[in-house]
């Protein structure tokens, strides 16, 4: 049978690896114990309740093929060298090492144990905090603001971004609303507003920045793409940004046999899980063409228009869909029940196999 090696295990490399798990011996490289569903980090935070939620362990994803814990630091045409040393041939290499963000959108600690007291320190000190800043006023800016103030009304929050305006890009229609949402929430947003505060994030600790003083802030902005063992030049150089040039069957550029998907692909699109799922399923389709000796067909067309569910808190929040016609409004019903409600927790448990 042929190996096929997938190097990170997010939304869209586990995704990649299940679907291939009968046809192929699937070996999946991941440095962390479980899968992290970053749609749910900021509840993670607020909730540690529900914090457990997070995390998808990784032992029940595949039947035959087998989880590697460990890191790549070196990929060539024919198989990937760890970080401990060992060395995994490949008939078919997957590249989906995605994304790093600042905690809390993303954990910082590789095990499920570390991560969740990280967790709880952090929600005890947010607890005790009476004005929360927040840097950034993109979508995970503002879905912490929604999850702070579901759990703590009267906490104050203050979220700043340097841009001129909330979610450039999206229909008005969906932007007035989202204003509106906040502005009932008595969140506070400060636009063509920029600070870094000296004192160290998510640590309960008064400070001035400009003319704001609060007793915590978080940083939600900056995400980095995972290419560092790239560099060596030995597959592929990424770009200014890391991220990796793909052909439209998803194939790094060069090779019948590599292929990169979700962050790390370079594409037109925004950094969403909702693509990286997309591109798994082209991906697994053209492997398993090859596997059956035939050329592969499936090609990804990035998103025409952006698409996002905004949820602020369980119960609240704002989207936006794509369609044939062009994109349109959704009602807040949709944005509960499609994403706010659980943030796909059920989706995954299914996935992953486990009862939640
Ligand atoms: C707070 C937050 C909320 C979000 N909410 C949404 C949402 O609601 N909807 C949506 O569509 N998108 C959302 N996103 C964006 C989404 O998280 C990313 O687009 C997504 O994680 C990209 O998936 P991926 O499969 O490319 O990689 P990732 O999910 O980033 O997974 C990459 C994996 O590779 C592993 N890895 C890294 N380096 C190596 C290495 N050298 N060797 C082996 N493994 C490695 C990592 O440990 C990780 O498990 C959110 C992001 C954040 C931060």
């Amino acid at each position: 049978m042929s190996t096929v090696v997938v190097i990170g295990g997010g939304y869209g490399g586990s995704a990649v690896a299940k679907a291939l798990d009968a046809e192929a011996d699937v070996v999946l490289v991941e440095p962390r114990d479980a899968f992290v569903n970053a749609a749910g980090s900021l509840r993670a935070l607020t909730r540690p309740d529900w914090a457990g939620n997070l995390f998808f362990p990784y032992d029940a994803l595949l039947t035959r093929g087998r989880v590697v814990r460990d890191r790549a630091v070196s990929v060539d045409p024919r198989g990937v060298t760890l970080a401990s040393g060992e060395r995994i041939e490949a008939d078919h290499l997957v590249l989906a090492t995605g994304s790093s963000y600042t905690y809390p959108g993303k954990p910082s600690a590789e095990s499920t144990a570390d991560a969740l007291d990280d967790l709880r320190r952090t929600h005890k000190e947010l607890a005790d905090a009476g004005h929360v800043l927040i840097a950034g006023a993109g979508p995970v800016g503002l879905e912490l603001a929604g999850e702070i103030k579901e759990v703590w009304p009267d906490k104050r929050v203050t979220v700043v971004d340097p841009g001129a305006e909330l979610m450039p890009g999206f229909l008005p229609q969906m932007r007035e609303e989202l204003h509106k949402a906040l502005a009932e929430r008595d969140i506070e947003v400060r636009l063509g507003t920029s600070v870094t505060p000296s004192v160290e994030p998510g640590r309960l600790n008064t400070f001035t920045a400009g003319d704001i003083t609060a007793d915590i802030w978080f940083r939600a902005h900056g995400v980095r793409i995972n290419s560092g063992y790239l560099a060596d030049g030995r597959l592929t150089t990424p770009g200014p940004r890391g991220t990796v040039a793909v052909t439209s069957g998803l194939n790094v550029v060069g090779y019948d046999h590599v292929y990169a998907l979700g962050d790390l692909a370079d594409l037109p699109e925004a950094k969403m899980a909702g693509y990286a799922m997309q591109h798994a399923e082209v991906v697994a389709a053209n492997i398993s063409a090859r596997l059956r000796g035939e050329e592969p067909t499936a090609t990804y067309d990035p998103a025409p228009h952006p698409m996002i569910l905004l949820p602020l808190g369980s119960r609240g929040g704002v989207g936006q869909f794509p369609s044939p016609d062009g994109p349109f409004v959704v009602p807040v019903e949709t944005v509960v029940e499609y994403k706010g409600a659980d943030l796909f927790t059920g989706r995954f448990a299914a996935q992953f196999g486990i009862e939640r």
